[in-house]
Order: C-alpha cells, then sequence, then structure tokens
C-alpha cells in the first residue's frame, strides 16, 4: 500500500523518512487517502505522548537487565480495544504486572523493569488478509486502530479516523497510568496484600503459600529497620507496543531540542514484529532511525545471520539494552533453535535483554473453534528458556506475555483449571489469547519457583543478585559441577 509523505517533523530527516521507499507489510489499505492525509497532519501537531527522557531511563533500565542485574516483565493484551479504556480495566492490568513484578523481585532478587503493552497496542499483523464466513469475505480484523472487530463490511473498512482515536486512548490510558503509579496505588505493602489475598482465596495460590510468607517477612524487616517507605510507595511502568502502522509511528516522532536525537514518542519501547522484521524491509529502517530501546521477535524460522544483521543494523553501538529479543519459538523449539542465536549475538559483543514470549509459538485452536494456548505450553516454553540461558551461562532476563486483568476463559489449563469447555463462557480478547488474572499470577509464582531452586542448586538460601551475572561470567555453568 501507499505510504503518505507527510509528517513535516520527521521529514527533517531523511534517516526517519528512509522507511518509506523500501517494501512495508502488514499495512492497512485505507481506502480514502485524502482522510488519512488530515489525520496524519494533526497528528504530527499533537503533543507526544511521552518523552524522549522517560525513554532514556527505560534504556537504562534495560541495559541493566542485559547486564544481568535486573528482569523484565513485559505484559498485557495482545489487542487493546478502545472500548476497554475504561479506569477498571487498566487498573486491573496495572494491579496484575504489580502483582507478578512483586512476587518476581523477591525470588530474583534484582530489580524487575516493567513495561505494559498497554496505552498503544491497537494494530495488528495478521496471517491473512480476508477473512470468509458463511461465504462472506471481508477484509481482516487488524486492530481498532484500523478497523472494527464485527464482521460486517462497515467495521471492517479501515477508516484513519480510528489513529486520533488511538491516540487519545492511548493519551488516557497513560495519565492514568502515570496517576495510579505515583499516587500510591502501587504501594508494594497494598500490592503483597493484593498477593496475600490471591495465596488465600484461589485454589492456585495455596501452593505459594511459603513463598508469600517470606516476602511477609522481608518486607516486615523493611518496616522494622525504619526504611524509607517513598521508595515503597511509587513505581514505573513503561508503556510499549508493536510498531506497525508506520504512517501512525512517523506522525509522532519528535526530535529532542536539546540532544537532537529523534524518538518514537508514541511509546516508549517500541517492538518490530514477526512478520515484519525483514531485514530490507520499512520496519527495521524505521525503527533504525529512532533512539528509543527497541524489540524485535525472534520466531523459530529466525536465521543466525539475519538475526545477527539485525543487531548491527539497530544496535551498531552496542548499547546495552537498546535492544530486547523477544524469542517465541513454541515449546518445542525453543531448546533446539534458542542456543545458536543467543550465542551468535554473544559473539557479536552485543548486550541485549533475552526475553521469552511463550504465547505465540503455542497458539491452537480448539475444537469449540476458539484460539487458544495452554498454560503448561506456556510454562514448558519458559522452563526450556531458562534451561538453554542456563547451559549457555546467560542471563534470562524476561518475560513477555498476552495477560489481562479480568478472569477471562481464553487460555486452558492452570492450577485454577479453565477447561475446553470454558472457553465460551468468557472469551473476550479482539485477537489472541491472553492469561486471565489468577494464570498470570501463577505464572509469576512458578517463574519465582524456579528461581528459588536454581538458588537451592547453586547452595545460596537467600535472594541476592548475584545469582544473576553479567553476559560472560558463566555463573550457570561455572557451578553445573559443583555439588548438589
Ligand atoms: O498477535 C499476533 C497476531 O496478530 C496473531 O497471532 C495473528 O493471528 P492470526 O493468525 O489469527 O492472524
Ligand atoms: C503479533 C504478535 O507477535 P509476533 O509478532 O511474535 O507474532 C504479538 O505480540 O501480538
Ligand atoms: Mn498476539
Amino acid at each position: 500500500m501507499e505510504s503518505l509523505e507527510m509528517d513535516e517533523n520527521s521529514l527533517a530527516d531523511p534517516s526517519v523518512e528512509a522507511w518509506r521507499a523500501l517494501p512495508v507489510a502488514q499495512q492497512p489499505d485505507w481506502p480514502d487517502p485524502t482522510a488519512l492525509r488530515t489525520t496524519l497532519s494533526a497528528l504530527s501537531a499533537a503533543p507526544p505522548l511521552v518523552f524522549g527522557q522517560e525513554c532514556d531511563t527505560l534504556l537504562d533500565r534495560l541495559g541493566e537487565v542485559a547486564l544481568g542485574r535486573g528482569f523484565l516483565l513485559q505484559g498485557g493484551d495482545c489487542a487493546e480495544t478502545l472500548d476497554g479504556v475504561g479506569a477498571e480495566s487498566v487498573r486491573n492490568k496495572l494491579e496484575v504486572l504489580l502483582q507478578m513484578a512483586a512476587v518476581l523481585t523477591y525470588a530474583a532478587g534484582v530489580p524487575v523493569v516493567k513495561v505494559g503493552r498497554i496505552a498503544g497496542q491497537y494494530a495488528k499483523p495478521r496471517s491473512q488478509p480476508t477473512e470468509t464466513r458463511g461465504g462472506v469475505t471481508l477484509p481482516s480484523y487488524r486492530g481498532d486502530a484500523v478497523n472494527g472487530l464485527e464482521f460486517t463490511a462497515e467495521a471492517r473498512t479501515p477508516d484513519p479516523a480510528r489513529l486520533e482515536r488511538v491516540y487519545q486512548a492511548s493519551a488516557a490510558t497513560l495519565n492514568l497510568l502515570r496517576a495510579l503509579t505515583a499516587g500510591g496505588h502501587a504501594d508494594l505493602r497494598r500490592v503483597h496484600e493484593w498477593n496475600r489475598d490471591f495465596v488465600a482465596l484461589s485454589a492456585a495460590g495455596h501452593r505459594y503459600e511459603r513463598l508469600a510468607d517470606e516476602i511477609d517477612a522481608a518486607l516486615s524487616f523493611i518496616r522494622a529497620c525504619g526504611m524509607s517507605t517513598s521508595a515503597l510507595r511509587t513505581t514505573e511502568v513503561f508503556a510499549s507496543h508493536e510498531a506497525l502502522l508506520l504512517d501512525y509511528e512517523s506522525a509522532l516522532v519528535r526530535t529532542d531540542p536539546d540532544t537532537g536525537r529523534r524518538y518514537a514518542l508514541s511509546g516508549h519501547l517500541l517492538w518490530i514484529g514477526e512478520r515484519t522484521r525483514r531485514l530490507d524491509g520499512a520496519h527495521v529502517a524505521f525503527a533504525a532511525g529512532v533512539s528509543n530501546p527497541l524489540g524485535v521477535k525472534l520466531g523459530p524460522d529466525a536465521a543466525v545471520d539475519d538475526v545477527r544483521a539485525l543487531v548491527d543494523r539497530l544496535d551498531p553501538l552496542r548499547t546495552p539494552g537498546r535492544l530486547t529479543l523477544i524469542a517465541r519459538m513454541g515449546r518445542g523449539l525453543v531448546r533446539d533453535r534458542l542456543p545458536a542465536l543467543v550465542e551468535a549475538v554473544r559473539a557479536e559483543g552485543a548486550r541485549v535483554v533475552w526475553a521469552c514470549d511463550p504465547m505465540h509459538g503455542n497458539t491452537f485452536t480448539a475444537p469449540s473453534g476458539h484460539k487458544s494456548r495452554r498454560f503448561e505450553d506456556v510454562l514448558d516454553e519458559i522452563t526450556g528458556f531458562f534451561e538453554v540461558h542456563r547451559a549457555l551461562g546467560t542471563h534470562p532476563g524476561g518475560v513477555h506475555v498476552e495477560l489481562t486483568g479480568e478472569d477471562v476463559t481464553e487460555c486452558v489449563g492452570g492450577s485454577d483449571e479453565v477447561l475446553s469447555d470454558d472457553l465460551p463462557l468468557r472469551y473476550e480478547t479482539a485477537c489472541d489469547p491472553r492469561l486471565n488474572r489468577g494464570q498470570s499470577m501463577d505464572l509469576a509464582f512458578r517463574v519465582a519457583e524456579w528461581f528459588s531452586a536454581e538458588r537451592r542448586r547453586l547452595g545460596r538460601p537467600r535472594p541476592e543478585p548475584a545469582l544473576i551475572r553479567p553476559v560472560g561470567a558463566p555463573v550457570y555453568a561455572a557451578h553445573a559441577a559443583s555439588p548438589g
């Protein structure tokens, strides 16, 4: 499809516009180019949604993760919806991220960098351009930024006015996130109380009582020592989404007046999807031209040479944390395919964050026709990811999950088991199936158990940052030979 040369801001810099000359996959066929032009022009003149310095802060945090001194938790909807921007739904998503992060921080003994798939995750790449039902063929749903989910010709026609609604919805979401995280709602003691409720009140929670007790004790210790409570009261949460619609992303590129650096200010971290990461394609060129921290999804067929070239293109200066490589191989392939990529990236001297997306390689269609994922498969892919890093002595830097704060029935399994027959009960996603609140907590506690088991294996009973070593310090390999 054609893309429109129109963003005055980014036109100033040819490297930001270079993508327009390249093949650009997964863009909508906007039926009315004039309407698109008008919308993009309004967005080019609008205030940015985030600030360059915030992107730099996230880059610093991810740099720590890349060096083995932190852990990334990235999660949220597969596809946000404009109707879903209620205070309650945003608060629920934030709460589940904070709850998971509290457990992981204790277990890993390092700061957990919290990044939502939120405040901008409105555009979807699709396997098929069209969908057919009962003999009627319409364009596929491509996210609320493009068209509507309803199966009517009207809803499925791409409408550029949606881009402005997405911008407004993202602004409202960010506003709420900032208020909730700075205003005391995210107080760690309160978050831990919610975790206690999960442990006490759900069948899934019971097995985690001991871990919750340990966290209780740690918090009591902090209180008893009279340590500053301000650090407990507030927290940082960053916003991320897939940089798919390049016209929209370009319209929100701004140059920092102090540093002259360009940022895509639709979100803090932007990632490139599995379907749009070709080296000579527009998405990679666009991302190369902005200073945000970047993610790239890597599926099971990612070639070692391509990953090397992606690193060269997107992280030429080898800045720790500039790149988060998100492996989504599937439980059956992660152990086989990931090692060569990790080794190649290490040999390149790049300090990337390696994250595991255990969702997108494990999707299946249930007998009822719903797209679903098995909790056990999700867990197994994460386990495989950790095993690979343990064997190589590299840092398993984080997890990237599709989740929601609601009690939906979209993924099957988990300790509070969702059965295949339950899927129609609350199947609410606009695109891919998400872990519900209980399954998300279950996952966080399972990862925490993995960290605890590692500590026992290494003979370190208490959490300590040294469990996780910088890339190149092969702590797991070094200890593998020791008894126990
Ligand atoms: O979220 C990701 C993709 O949009 C999704 O997995 C593609 O799904 P599809 O195969 O139904 O198009
Ligand atoms: C489209 C997605 O993933 P991938 O590019 O890995 O398929 C996604 O994260 O929703
Ligand atoms: Mn998805």
